[in-house]
């Protein structure tokens, strides 16, 4: 109270003007408000000395974001920190100072000047401007897209929009579901997770090879298999919003437009069980209209217009297909961008070709029975158990008959969290479970095979299922999990559009 603030910035201003001709140490201001726009760098700097250990003065700052659940703590006025990285040392101050009535500005400032003052060595003056401050911006980035919960949006209300016009409701997002508690071959898993980090950064590769920054994954399998999981493990790895769109509950093409259009960035557009959800006559009535002059074939197959007006065949009140594809993949689909659309869907089967073709769903995600692999995360998951927790006469027995036992990581859950008190009676019941079904199943084989309808058969099946994509977007993921080696497949699916 003897020193006013105001005072003690200028004088403290002075001293490092003085001190900087004989001291080793460099000064950098980052105020708050660089006159008009907020700078960055200073909220990026509040956020990243708020997660820093260090703080352990008498007074700290607490703050609390919207739609946050966590508290950041941050520094107090006028105090400081020392922070190392990369064993350099450097000092942070925050200094906050009453503003100067007198100053003009065009819009309202804050009452307060607020900056902080970062002092290095002369000699680490390289290694702050270069990489601290990235790393600094990074780090924040990061803090920030951990704190803030993410949301959930659904279009449940139908056509109707909320007092602000918007079309969508939200709640906050708190699925558990992570990959790593997602129990299957943890390939595949990682393949999934490094093209998701690949969408994630590749804004520039977007831009080069002129492409919309958006990424299609069609998810099918078994019920149960773990596709709703599998989404909300993608959300909650890229820190992304989750639209979870009710197709029956829009009526026109052009409502699905206005939904699209509502949806931010970073965010995940789900429909699922599309083939439930589409009506899949509505590819008649399209091509029944007559295939107008589009020269381009994938369009002809099921949507006559050029993307970007599916309304007029939307006609009455039902969407059509070809409004989803361009929904997905039209003009509008790029107003705004880093998105993600995921389908799911029990029976690939029953998709239109024209859903199927690359560039749509740029990846085929096959869920299916629970692997050994997928067996052994879930007994981490439930019951804790690692390896050699398990007998290993046991986890040979396991390995004997999971495949053929075809169980659902769904079924095997619900087997593990009922008897969780008793481990050891847990894995005998899912060992006896398995071995149930894998003798019904090993029995209808046997059945079929007396029938002359053979099980390769049913292989071919379900290879022909895999491959069913016109142009070819194999399952690679599945075809390396199941160890079908082919080939010579090695291209990415980017580069097959191409
Ligand atoms: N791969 C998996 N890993 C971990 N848990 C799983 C997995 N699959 C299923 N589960 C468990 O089973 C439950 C049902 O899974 P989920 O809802 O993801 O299945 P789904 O494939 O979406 O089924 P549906 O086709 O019926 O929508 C989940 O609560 C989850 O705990
Ligand atoms: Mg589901």
């Amino acid at each position: 109270a003897v020193f006013p603030p105001e005072l003690r910035y200028v004088t403290l201003k002075f001293i490092h003007r003085i001190c900087n001709w004989f001291s080793a140490y460099c000064y950098y201001d980052i105020t708050e408000n660089d006159g008009v726009n907020t700078n960055e760098l200073y909220n990026a700097v509040q956020l990243y000395l708020s997660s820093s250990a260090s703080i352990t003065g008498n007074r700290v700052s607490l703050s609390r974001g919207l739609n946050s659940s966590n508290i950041t703590f941050g520094l107090s006025n006028n105090d400081s920190l020392i922070d190392t990285f990369n064993g350099v040392k450097v000092l942070w101050e925050h200094i906050v100072t009453p503003r100067n009535s007198q100053t003009f500005s065009w819009r309202p400032l804050p009452e307060e000047k607020r900056g902080f003052i970062l002092r290095a060595k002369k000699i680490n003056k390289g290694i702050v401007l270069t990489s601290y401050l990235d790393f600094i911006m990074e780090k924040a980035n990061e803090i920030r897209r951990k704190n803030q919960d993410r949301l959930l949006y659904t279009n449940s209300r139908g056509g109707s929009l909320d007092s602000r016009g918007h079309p969508w409701e939200s709640v906050p997002f708190k699925h558990p579901s992570t990959f790593e508690t997602l129990a299957m071959c943890p390939k595949k898993k990682a393949e999934i997770m490094s093209d998701l980090l690949d969408f994630a950064k590749g804004e520039s590769f977007y831009q080069r090879t002129g492409r919309a920054w958006k990424r299609g994954y069609l998810l099918y399998g078994p019920p149960g298999t773990g596709k709703s999981s599998m989404i909300a493990a993608m959300a909650n790895y890229l820190g992304y919003d989750i639209y979870d769109l009710e197709l029956t509950e829009v009526h026109t093409n052009s409502e699905l437009r206005k939904l699209l259009m509502k949806t931010s960035s970073k965010s995940i557009i789900v429909i699922e069980d599309i083939d439930c959800s589409i009506n899949l006559t509505n590819r008649k009535n399209n091509n029944s209209t007559g295939s107008g002059g589009s020269n381009n074939n994938s369009y002809n197959v099921s949507s006559p217009s050029p993307p970007g007006s599916g309304e007029e065949n939307g006609g009455g009140n039902t969407i059509t297909l070809s409004g989803l594809l361009n929904f997905t993949d039209g003009l509008w689909s790029c107003c705004g961008s880093e998105r993600i659309f995921v389908f799911t869907t029990n029976h690939i089967e029953k998709l239109d070709p024209a859903l199927l073709r690359s560039g749509r769903m740029d990846m085929h995600i096959h869920m299916s029975y629970s692997s050994f692999a997928a067996l052994k995360i879930l007994l981490k998951n439930y019951l804790g158990y690692d390896d050699d927790d398990v007998e290993k006469k046991i986890l040979e027995q396991l390995e004997d008959v999971i495949e053929m036992a075809e169980m659902t990581p769904a079924d095997i859950s619900e087997v593990l969290i009922k008897n969780r008190r008793n481990k050891d009676k847990a894995v005998l019941e899912l060992l006896e479970a398995l071995r149930t079904r894998a003798e019904r199943n090993n029995n209808n084989a046997v059945k079929l095979s007396r029938e002359n309808c053979t099980v390769e058969d049913e292989e071919q099946e379900k290879r022909a299922l895999v491959e069913s994509p016109k142009e070819g977007v194999d399952d690679q993921l599945q075809a390396k999990c199941d160890k079908e080696e082919k080939g010579g497949h090695d291209a990415n699916d980017d580069e097959k559009v191409l």
